[in-house]
């Protein structure tokens, strides 16, 4: 079976400034793909290239069959690619009701009962409805974006960074809302993030990027032995 992402060679940067020198992936239905690297080392740009923001200069990216290598965003979105941006990107004025029916605005002829749906899965969000996005935790506005995303139905997530300056008590919850979704959603994810112990807990397989450039790669296996050897009993 093919997988549901495949990334060959991918090459992109900022301008002239290349940052990405050759990235391979595949992703498979329903796979937790986590990607590991400090700061700088191309976390980011990776996933706006996947998802259009940035141009690809080598290399090709085909999503569900499709070969989406030079898509724009929109489309690369329609085809089931949703993105939840490092910062979250929610509207601060806008309470949380309505952040969540501005995800639907990208899907005009979803169905509106999506958004029920998806809150079935963030019970922390159901008692903020009316909250102003602006007055969330950190934390509870990374479950709000998060929960925005899909109401897209996307077959994909890209995530990015998101324990970036949350609470420990809500980047557990954080963990096992995406394990729920995995279960419920059949979703498939792409995290990228700093935290060892967090891309751990949620990844089927993790790589490590230096530089612009995959420079290993760790099953379950292997993150759980690199786990052990950093937290000795
Ligand atoms: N708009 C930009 N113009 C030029 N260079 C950029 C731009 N944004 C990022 N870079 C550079 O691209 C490289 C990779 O940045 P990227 O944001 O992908 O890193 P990251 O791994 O996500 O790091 P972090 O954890 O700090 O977010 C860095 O050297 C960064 O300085």
């Amino acid at each position: 079976m093919s997988a549901l992402l495949e990334v060959k060679n991918l090459r992109s940067g900022y301008g002239r400034i290349p940052i990405l020198f050759g990235i391979d992936m595949t992703v498979q239905d329903g796979e937790y793909l986590g990607i590991l690297g400090h700061n700088g080392m191309g976390k980011t740009t990776t996933l706006r290239a996947l998802m259009g923001h940035l141009p690809t200069t080598g290399g090709s990216v085909v999503f569900a069959g499709t070969t989406i290598t030079h898509l724009k965003p929109h489309e690369r979105s329609r085809l089931g690619i949703g993105f939840v941006p490092q910062g979250r990107e929610i509207f601060p004025d806008l309470s949380v009701i309505e952040n969540l029916r501005m995800g639907l605005a990208a899907a005009p002829r979803e169905d509106r009962s999506i958004i029920d749906a998806v809150l079935q899965d963030f019970p922390r969000l159901v008692r903020l409805l009316d909250r102003r996005g602006g007055a969330l935790s950190g934390g509870e506005q990374q479950l709000l974006a998060l929960a925005r995303c899909l109401c897209t139905k996307p077959k994909l997530i890209l995530l990015d960074e998101p324990t970036e300056g949350i609470q420990p008590s809500i980047i557990e919850e954080i963990i096992e809302t995406l394990l729920a979704l995995k279960k419920r959603w059949n979703m498939s994810l792409i995290v990228v993030e700093q935290n060892l112990e967090f891309i751990t807990s949620l990844s089927d397989r993790v790589l490590n990027i230096q530089k612009g450039r995959i420079t290993e790669e760790l099953d379950r296996e292997g993150l759980l032995a690199r786990d052990a050897a950093m937290h000795p009993t």
